[in-house]
């Protein structure tokens, strides 16, 4: 019944939706997300063209795809080295790279994109790709912040248009979040459903509100520990041994911040008071705002909360 109701709302009759099989697939931006999905979708049979701003940053993806496969090749074939070199072979093979949009989004069924978190340079890749791509091709966002309504609306293809959230690392997390705005169609909302799980993972439905449901959840979670220890409540220490022996959390909050990088949950928060200035939620921390400024910003810089040198 949820589901017919879902159908009506978006416009479709039952009849009318059908899933689109998604095999050739662009990724855009060779990040340590793009990199990732590349990866797995590689692995997963796709063809894939991986697509940054230079060839240096693509052999810099490639070399990451290549030592993330042999960390997953020592467990899955731990008994037998030579499949686990002729699986990786076999991946990389499906895995082109490009600098060129253009040419790259040719016979595409999915452009997924994977830039840098800024809306105006998202649109003007999106307004671009919509008259490079083909008719069929479905866009996807993979945005941890920014609504997907403002990114497809510089594109004519509101109906073609979804986000698919992954999270870090790619080929570790089970999670997609899947993302539909009220013009999203059915079909195309099936068809990342439906692609996700062919990638090995478990999605989950979300409305385009900010932070969809995990960052939602877990910006406001990671700042409040910052504060709690900025208040003298407690060690960073204490707060990830706490986190993780008693909630059973893989990492604590600061050792997590440190490997998403501070200057991304900054600015996820900061969008967000712009947003809703009096949520206390959302108010800031000092720390964070000065360990950014330092241009300390995690692991990627050798020093956050912990120093990694
Ligand atoms: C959240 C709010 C913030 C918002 C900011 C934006 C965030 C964004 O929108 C959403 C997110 O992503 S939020 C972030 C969400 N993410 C989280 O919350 C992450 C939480 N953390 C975790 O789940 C675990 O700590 C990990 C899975 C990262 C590591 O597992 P571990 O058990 O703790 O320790 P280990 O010893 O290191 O690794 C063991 C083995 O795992 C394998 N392997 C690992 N990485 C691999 C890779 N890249 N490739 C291939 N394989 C990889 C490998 O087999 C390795 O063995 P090896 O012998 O070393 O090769
Ligand atoms: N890092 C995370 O934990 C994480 C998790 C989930 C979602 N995200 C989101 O995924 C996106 C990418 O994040 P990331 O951490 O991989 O970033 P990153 O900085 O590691 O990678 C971004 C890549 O995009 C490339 N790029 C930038 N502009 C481009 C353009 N116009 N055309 C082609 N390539 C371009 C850059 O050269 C870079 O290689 C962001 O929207 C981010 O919010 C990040």
């Amino acid at each position: 019944m949820a589901f017919f109701a879902h159908q009506i709302r978006r416009g479709f009759s039952s009849s009318a939706v059908r899933n689109v099989v998604i095999k050739q697939v662009t990724i855009i931006g060779g990040g340590q997300m793009g990199a990732g999905i590349a990866q797995v979708a590689a692995s997963t049979g796709h063809s894939v063209n991986l697509v940054d701003t230079s060839d240096d940053i693509l052999k810099k993806s490639i070399k990451t795809i290549e030592g993330s496969l042999k960390r997953v090749v020592k467990k899955k074939f731990a008994d037998k080295p030579e499949a686990g070199e002729e699986f990786i072979q076999k991946v990389l093979k499906n895995v082109s790279t490009s600098t060129d949009v253009g040419s790259a989004v040719q016979g595409s069924d999915l452009v997924l994109e994977a830039i840098v978190e800024n809306l105006k340079i998202k649109q003007d890749l999106f307004s671009r790709l919509d008259k490079l791509a083909p008719a069929h091709t479905i866009f996807a966002s993979n945005t941890s912040s920014l609504p997907i309504s403002d990114i497809s609306s510089a594109t004519n293809r509101l109906d073609r248009f979804g986000g698919l959230h992954f999270f870090n690392p790619v080929p570790m997390m089970k999670l997609v979040e899947v993302i539909g705005t009220s013009t999203t169609s059915q079909e195309t909302f099936d068809s990342l459903l439906n692609f996700s799980k062919v990638l090995g993972k478990t999605p989950v439905s979300c409305k385009d509100t900010p932070g969809f449901i995990v960052n939602r959840l877990f910006v406001p979670y990671l700042y409040e520990a910052v504060r709690l220890y900025e208040r003298g409540h407690g060690s960073k220490e204490d707060i990830d041994i706490a986190m993780k022996l008693g909630v059973g959390y893989p990492m604590g909050p600061f050792e997590l911040s440190d490997y998403i990088g501070l200057d991304t949950i900054k600015f996820i928060m900061d969008g967000w008071r712009e947003m809703d200035p009096d949520n206390t939620l959302f108010a800031p921390s000092e720390l964070m705002d000065k360990l950014v400024a330092e241009g300390k910003l995690g692991k990627k810089t050798g020093e956050g909360f912990y120093k990694y040198k």
